[in-house]
């Protein structure tokens, strides 16, 4: 199927609009697709990326609603791209931060990964050291290397986690490449790749050392191929460096900054510079500042005052006094000027989130994405025992035990034959409190408060969407969530995932997929498969395979619905079902945090 669709792209691609039109509706050929993509998929292809990456794209969509790359501000905002000089993509909204129109797996992984309690956070926790430095400092490393491949004269490079297929050059020696990309490696997803990961790693790291809190955005895309050799190294002259920040879109003075700034977690290993680093120094290591669990300015005011051990300053070997002749370029202007707490913090909050951002010129970054106020997931409509159980969730971002949500749904057939026409309504169950990650507390979330939702459905007249209000009785009335006006929208009940009769054993998933059994019979036999997204294991490159699915009769044809099994292996992280039933494409994606809710 994979291949059919691969080459139609390639053949209707020529004449595919390049603007940024992305209309809404039901995806139906590739040909919307692409639009609804704004040329994504088409231009994606051009640039090489993987047919099966590109598929994860083409396909993500859940429920065929609402478009997985669409960005938050596609719906109502303005819709440009303004770039800087240093190469930083971005599409502005009015509003500023990102809108979630769900299912947008993409913006519900950036928020499940920052702000729930989840591994990355977790990980670099209060600074956490790890190797005589601390797993901040090496995620921001990564972070730079892996940018300075920009070129902003021909907008190529950046952060595009190209530094996967470059650990092995001199430049990114030392242990702490590769410690950073474990980390992060099972973080990925098919919409939040390792590009979009190392860059959360910098802004996680710079926070959970009392740092600033700098925005994230995502929507980085993965390099398929290493890119030059253009990391400064110690040993190079000031010239060599000037001109290397200037490629990748840094002034004199950013750079003298921006130097300061990373060099103010971290420090230097014997092992890997024993040129800088002399015999002495304790386990190897020898930190930058005397404040090495702080992202703070003592890197500057010890440099100032001349207090500094910094070994790229003070090495007796002169040629690799590379910070020395970075922070007196200017006659320590940029240095004097860096040197308040407060002028540090804020200089190093633009420049490093311009770093994170420097992306390569094809790429367009989401807004800042803040923690989600009203959170849909879970989502699972399921034939069982005669009629559908809609499954669904809503996540708030704040306890209230006076709260009461409810949920409303509206029938697909036959409409204002069952439900008045308010909707539906559908009690939830008690809210699940669960904590947040310390990267949500620094936004001033301390809770959430999940609601789950399990409404009966008839068969015959099964849900078009659904929508939730919910009363604070503060007075203030119910508010409507409705995913800004459109409603919830369950696009198709032809293909089903399943999770109620999928199982798990330790090994492996046996997933079933409901297909109704109208169309899936004739002479027309349905064709279903699933892509499955693997996180990438020792070359941190995920593998993205098609699995066949078989018609599966344990699972006895009931409620007007017949089931497909497909044997996957535990360690996938996210399915996209594809089929072609009575000749139309249906997709859907059950992306890495619903399949934990879901299953
Ligand atoms: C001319 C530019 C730069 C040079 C020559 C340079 C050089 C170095 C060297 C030699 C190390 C020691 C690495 C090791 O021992 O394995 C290091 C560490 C580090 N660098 Fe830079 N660097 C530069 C710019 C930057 C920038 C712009 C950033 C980030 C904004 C940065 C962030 C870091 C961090 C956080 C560490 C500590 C890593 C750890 O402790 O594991 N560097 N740098």
């Amino acid at each position: 199927m994979y291949e059919s669709v691969r080459r139609r792209i390639e053949a209707e691609s020529k004449d595919f609009p390049d603007d940024c039109a992305a209309p809404t509706g039901h995806l139906t050929d590739i040909r919307n697709l692409d639009r609804k993509f704004g040329g994504r998929v088409v231009r994606a292809h051009q640039r090489g990326l993987r047919s099966s990456q590109l598929f994860s794209w083409a396909f993500s969509p859940a429920w065929e609603e609402g478009g997985t790359r669409s960005r938050t501000g596609d719906v109502d905002e303005t819709h440009k791209n303004f770039s800087s000089p240093n190469g930083v993509y971005l599409r502005h909204t009015a509003s500023g931060a990102a809108i979630f129109r769900w299912p947008d797996p993409q913006l519900a992984f950036i928020d499940t990964t920052l702000y729930e309690v989840n591994i990355l956070p977790v990980l670099t926790a209060n600074c956490t050291q790890r190797k005589s430095t601390t797993v901040a400092a090496q995620w921001i490393r990564i972070a730079y290397h892996d940018m300075s491949t920009h070129d902003v004269n021909d907008g190529s490079g950046g952060l595009d986690a190209s530094i996967v297929f470059e650990l092995d050059r001199p430049q990114n020696v030392g242990t702490g490449m590769r410690d950073s990309l474990n980390d992060f490696t099972s973080s990925t997803s098919p919409h939040v790749g390792m590009a979009d990961i190392i860059a959360m790693g910098a802004v996680l790291g710079v926070a959970s050392c009392g740092g600033p809190v700098i925005p994230y955005r995502g929507g980085r895309i993965d390099a398929q191929v290493a890119g030059p050799a253009t990391v400064p190294e110690p040993q190079q002259d000031l010239q060599s460096h000037i001109d290397a920040f200037k490629r990748q879109g840094f002034t004199q003075a950013e750079m003298i900054a921006l130097v300061a700034c990373g060099h103010s977690l971290g420090g230097v290993r014997r092992d890997d510079f024993p040129q800088i680093v002399d015999a002495t120094a304790p386990n190897g290591f020898a930190n930058f500042d005397g404040i090495p669990l702080k992202f703070d300015n003592a890197v500057v005011t010890e440099y100032l005052d001349d207090t500094t051990a910094n070994p790229l300053v003070k090495t007796a070997n002169v040629t690799t006094r590379s910070d020395l002749r970075i922070f007196s370029s200017d006659g320590n202007a940029t240095m004097q000027s860096i040197a308040s707490p407060d002028n540090f913090s804020k200089t190093c909050a633009t420049l490093l989130e311009r770093m994170i951002n420097t992306v390569p010129k094809d790429v367009t970054l989401t807004e800042p994405v803040e923690p989600i106020e009203s959170k849909v997931g879970g989502v699972a409509l399921i034939p069982q025992n005669g009629s559908y159980v809609l499954r669904a969730s809503l996540r708030r971002l704040s306890t209230n035990p006076n709260r009461v949500v409810t949920m409303f749904w509206e029938e697909r057939n036959g409409q204002g034959s069952f439900c008045p026409p308010a909707g539906c309504p559908v009690n939830s169950t008690s809210p699940s409190v669960s904590g947040v990650s310390s990267f949500a507390a620094l936004k001033g979330v301390n809770k959430f408060a999940t609601y789950i939702f399990n409404a009966q459905i008839p068969l015959n007249t099964s849900v078009s969407k659904f929508w939730f209000t919910v009363d604070e009785k503060d007075g203030s009335g119910p508010q409507v969530v409705d995913n800004g006006g459109s409603g919830f929208v369950i696009d198709q009940d032809t293909v089903l995932f399943d999770p109620s009769r999928t199982s798990a054993t330790r090994t492996s998933f046996s997933l079933v997929i409901a297909v109704r059994t109208a169309d899936a019979t004739g002479s027309n036999p349905p064709i279903v498969s699933i892509e499955t997204y693997q996180p990438g294991g020792p070359d941190f490159i995920p593998t993205i395979q098609t699995v066949g699915v078989q018609q599966d009769t344990t699972h006895a044809a009931t409620d007007a619905y017949t089931f497909f099994t497909a044997n996957i292996f535990a360690g996938i992280t996210a399915i996209h079902v594809n089929s072609i039933i009575g000749g139309k494409i249906f997709s859907q994606y059950v992306g890495s945090s619903d399949f934990r809710v879901i299953l």
